[in-house]
């Protein structure tokens, strides 16, 4: 071969290359450094085989979907949220089909807002295992009602669950860590834990105080490099939090909508691991074009906000006629399923 058609080969490669990383980032449903570590970095699969991870709110949705992911790849599971029936059921769904004993999975009613049970239900944990090697704090709600409309109560009920109560488990789990110089407190976040929203306005500041949270204790762990401290961001997501969300008073919640334009809980989970295993501190997990949203809310944050007061036109003008306040990307999901 010459050289002429050396380089012309070379150049076809590098090309090809190219348009195959273009089209990655076109379809991108992480921020770089997570799609990165899929491709190049460790893998779920040979991190977290006789691991001992314990998964708050793991009685429905992503919580749920963790579970069976998790014991899949052989891992020891503490299974938690309010509902022990619930649970069981998830527990008896996680030993069918794999070789874990009835002991492998720990089934642990709590409720997150009930801080007094929280010490007891760390001594539990370590009684049955021995020790956490990763707490998972899942649990979580979220909220559907404009602020001008919401009961001031709903606003402590989104902070004592989302905020308070996770950084007060995190708080006895952390005495067990900091003792081991070891192990990972991973919380599910949102990207509205950086970004603003509109229906969402307590929720999405309880994300952001455990956001800062987090980052401010990261730097007060520098003496223990064992632990570390994983933020995740998803996007909109299929499960129950609409269903489960708060409305203008503790006692509603929104009407069922439809919520299959989301991204897969299985595919976020799936992102959750990787970012897990490679001790990513902060990701972002969504379809597009809510990434490139989130690299423009980090770029150009007044045209972010712009872009912002025009969606939530849309979202509050379907809120308001009894859909789901995404439920414009539904349209564009069945259009591009139509025409592919
Ligand atoms: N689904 C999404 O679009 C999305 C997007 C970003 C972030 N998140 C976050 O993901 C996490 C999981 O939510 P999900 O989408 O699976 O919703 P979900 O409603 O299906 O699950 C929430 C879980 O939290 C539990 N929970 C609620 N209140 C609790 C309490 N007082 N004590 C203990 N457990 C309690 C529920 O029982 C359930 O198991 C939440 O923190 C949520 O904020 C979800």
């Amino acid at each position: 071969m010459d050289v002429s058609c050396f380089l012309l080969l070379l150049g076809g490669c590098v090309l090809f290359y190219l348009a195959v990383q273009f089209i990655r980032l076109v379809r991108a449903d992480g921020d770089l450094t997570l799609l990165w570590a899929e491709s190049f970095g460790k893998k779920p699969e040979s991190q977290l085989p006789g691991k001992v991870v314990w998964v708050t709110g793991a009685s429905s949705g992503i919580g749920e979907e963790l579970a069976y992911q998790l014991v899949n790849m052989g891992a020891l599971l503490v299974l938690s949220a309010r509902r022990k029936t619930e649970l069981q059921r998830v527990k008896k769904k996680c030993l069918e089909n794999n070789n874990l004993q009835e002991n492998d999975v720990l089934v642990l009613p709590l409720d997150l807002c009930d801080l007094e049970s929280h010490e007891g239900a760390t001594k539990t944990v370590l009684q049955h295992f021995g020790r956490i090697d990763i707490l998972v704090n899942n649990s979580g709600r979220s909220q559907r009602s404009l602020f001008v409309d919401t009961d001031l109560d709903v606003y402590k009920s989104l902070m004592e669950l989302n905020f308070l109560g996770t950084i007060s488990l995190t708080k006895y789990v952390l005495h067990h860590m900091i003792e081991k110089n070891q192990g990972k407190i991973v919380t599910v976040n949102s990207v509205v834990g950086f970004i603003g929203a509109c229906l969402s306005s307590g929720y999405s500041a309880s994300k952001h105080a455990l956001l800062g949270f987090f980052d401010s204790v990261r730097t007060e762990l520098t003496d223990y490099p064992g632990i570390a401290i994983i933020n995740i961001c998803p996007g909109p997501v299929q499960s129950q939090i609409v269903h489960n969300a708060f409305a203008e008073n503790v006692a509603k919640t929104p009407e069922y909508t439809d919520q299959s334009h989301k991204m897969s809980t299985s595919r976020c989970v799936r992102l959750m691991l990787v970012s897990l295993v490679n001790d990513l501190n902060e990701t972002w997990i969504a379809e597009q074009p809510f990434i490139t949203f989130c690299y423009i809310w980090q770029y150009a944050p007044t045209w972010a906000l712009w872009l912002t007061n025009k969606i939530a036109k849309r979202r509050i003008q379907n809120f308001k006629s009894g859909m789901d306040a995404d439920s414009y990307l539904h349209k564009k999901k069945t259009k591009t399923t139509k025409t592919s």
